[in-house]
């Protein structure tokens, strides 16, 4: 791949795709952003700006936007996938014939999808059989688009097998403000980033019920060793755990005022039904539908995770946030490193 020449397609026109988009269109490289809604495209396209998602960006007249998935995957080296991980399946399915053009194939959307409990690339290995699976990856970390689209430092990791061509899309996407790590642990750099969109929606509810931050480092302490476990427990590096992946974009979520998933929380935790909470928000909130599938791969795995849990009875209605408090402060002695040690949480 030629970095100088090299053409992205990003699917998805919401937030983050919109803020990838705008990076690399203003580092030079031809991008077209792919709207699903023909008035959302025209709209950006004739006033370049994304009004709904990511008003603060003046985007590039060499941005191109489009309605027209197959438009805009022509001529493309890279498919940048951004729709939410619920909705991924259907749109990559409709560029499977083509799936041998691109060079790389990265997903940023973060979730496990319900029912199969793949990961994104899973996702994307089965929605696009034709694709060599060395070539499909994700590009995961600390970002929220807002900060992104300001050119406030950002860094974040890219994960495909073939390391050449994650090099590829490191260089790429790497700006004076967005740094690019590589990292060949796929099912670690997955799992970490899904996942904490979980343990992000209790951080919120701790939020909304005015916890303080004894309890937020601790939340997120002991969600990161949930999240470690489920990884190890899949095959991953324990490294990854404590990377950007990680640690990075488990902090920054549980803690942005960015963050969709925290947000969330902090309105069921204020005591906002879920209902209501839904009515408010325009973005997608990924832990909702992520929290049901974790708890499902826990159980597969023969993982304890507890936090987990408790955000699914709370998102399930069976009780109420406070409760769920409790009854974790009160869970039975343990050894903190019960996760690394081979004995789980006996
Ligand atoms: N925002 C951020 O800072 C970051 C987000 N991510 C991840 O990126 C992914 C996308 O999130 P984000 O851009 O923030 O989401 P937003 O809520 O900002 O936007 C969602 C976008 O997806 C589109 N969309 C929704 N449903 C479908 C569908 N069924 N088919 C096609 N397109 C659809 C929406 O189109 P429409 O307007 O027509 O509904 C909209 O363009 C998520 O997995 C998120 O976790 C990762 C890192 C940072
Ligand atoms: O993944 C993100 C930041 O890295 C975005 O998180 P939210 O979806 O909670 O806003």
């Amino acid at each position: 791949m030629d970095i100088e020449t090299a053409h992205t397609a990003v699917f998805g026109a919401g937030s983050w795709g919109t803020a990838l988009a705008y990076s690399l269109a203003k580092a030079g490289h031809p991008v077209t952003l792919w709207a699903r809604r023909e008035d959302a495209a025209r709209e950006i396209a004739a006033t370049r700006r994304n009004a709904a998602y990511l008003p603060n960006a003046e985007l590039p007249a060499s941005l191109r936007v489009t309605s027209d998935l197959h438009e805009a995957a022509s001529g493309a080296s890279v498919w940048l996938f951004a729709v939410p991980s619920q909705s991924l399946r259907s749109v990559a399915t409709q560029l499977a014939d083509r799936a041998t053009e691109p060079e790389a194939i990265v997903s940023v959307a973060k979730g496990i999808e319900n029912g199969t409990l793949l990961t994104t690339s899973g996702v994307l290995r089965e929605a696009l059989p034709l694709a060599p699976e060395a070539r499909v990856g994700v590009l995961y970390g600390p970002s929220h688009a807002e900060e992104v689209a300001l050119g406030q430092p950002t860094s974040v990791v890219v994960s495909i097998p073939d390391l050449a061509i994650a090099e590829q899309v490191q260089a790429l996407f790497m700006t004076p403000s967005l740094r690019v790590y590589t990292n060949t642990d796929l099912v670690g750099v997955e799992i970490a980033g899904s996942v904490k969109n979980v343990m992000a929606l209790a951080a919120g509810m701790g939020d909304g019920m005015g916890l303080g931050d004894n309890a937020k480092a601790a939340l997120v302490t002991r969600g990161l060793a949930e999240i470690t476990s489920l990884g190890l427990a899949m095959g991953a590096a324990a490294h990854t755990f404590a990377g950007l992946a990680g640690l990075g974009d488990l902090v920054v979520t549980c803690f942005s005022k960015h963050s969709r998933n925290r947000g969330f929380g902090e309105m069921i935790g204020g005591g906002k039904s879920l209902e209501e909470a839904a009515d408010a928000m325009t973005m997608v909130v990924e832990g909702m539908k992520t929290t049901a599938s974790v708890r499902e791969l826990a159980s597969r795995y023969g993982i304890e995770m507890p936090i987990t849990e408790a955000v699914a009875r709370v998102i399930d209605g069976e009780s109420a946030p406070y409760d769920e408090v409790c009854s974790l402060m009160t869970r039975d002695p343990k050894h903190e490193a019960a996760h690394l040690d081979g004995s789980a949480f006996a």
